[in-house]
């Protein structure tokens, strides 16, 4: 998908001016930038739930869209199976109790199968918020800072889970976070919305195919990263 040129006013504030983005298909796009910089505007737009101004934002007609929030949004009077198979009913989709049960379980949440949102912890809710988006088969995965409200421990393995569901059908992911480690470690490219009205931004690629061990920034693009979020305080 793509924006061009996309201009967001709200009253008289303008958010976004002549934005222009192209996702790669298939690839995890980080979104970065100052609280109030227009971030989650920028998925409601890419989700349709918001219109721009003037510009263009494209996208495939039949794609599939996903959204996972800050907070699981779970529905609390169901299970967790019903919790994941309610989405797919909503989609038509045939997919048996045994099917979302491997993929719960890939999860590592076998034993919670039955349980209700209220028995969870909050990492555990997450995994089946991400679950659910990835089980309907999205082409498009918009994420908002899904793991911002989790300790750094459980927020890692939320990490290993996302790149280990991504990568069984490979959507395209917009995610945003504030956590640059957590961009260097899931995106292939990082996007960092600058500016203050206007919006600028710089597009920082990782290496393709790189394994999980490597290196997949320049030690450049890292310093260059880091001068941007902190706003050129010290690396
Ligand atoms: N519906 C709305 N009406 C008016 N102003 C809005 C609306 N939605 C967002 N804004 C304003 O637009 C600006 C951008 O909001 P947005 O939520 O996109 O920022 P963000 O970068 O995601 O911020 P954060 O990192 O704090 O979540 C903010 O100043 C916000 O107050």
């Amino acid at each position: 998908m793509r924006f061009e040129q996309v201009t967001k006013h709200y009253g008289n504030r303008t958010i976004m001016s002549e934005l222009s983005l192209e996702l790669h298909e298939g690839q995890i796009t980080c979104i970065m930038g100052s609280s109030g910089i227009g971030k989650t505007t920028l998925l409601r737009m890419a989700a349709g739930l918001e219109l721009p101004d003037s510009g263009i934002i494209e996208r495939r007609s039949d794609m599939r869209i996903g959204y996972v929030f800050q907070e699981p949004r779970l529905l609390p009077w169901k299970t967790v199976l019903d919790n994941v198979r309610w989405v797919l009913d909503d989609r038509k989709r045939a997919i048996r109790d045994e099917d979302i049960a491997v993929w719960l379980t890939e999860a590592g949440l076998a034993h919670a199968l039955t349980s209700y949102p209220d028995q969870l912890s909050g990492g555990m809710k997450q995994r089946v918020s991400l679950i659910r988006a990835f089980i309907a088969n999205p082409g498009l995965l918009l994420m908002d800072e899904p793991f911002q409200s989790l300790d750094a421990a459980t927020r890692l393995d939320m990490q290993k889970l996302l790149l280990r569901l991504w990568h069984k059908n490979k959507p395209t992911v917009l995610l945003v976070t504030h956590d640059l480690d957590e961009a260097l470690a899931l995106g292939s490219r990082i996007v960092v919305l600058t500016g203050a009205g206007s919006l600028a931004m710089d597009i920082f690629h990782a290496a393709a195919d790189v394994g999980a061990d490597t290196m997949r920034f320049t030690a450049d693009d890292i310093v260059k990263l880091h001068k941007l979020v902190n706003g050129h305080q010290s690396t």
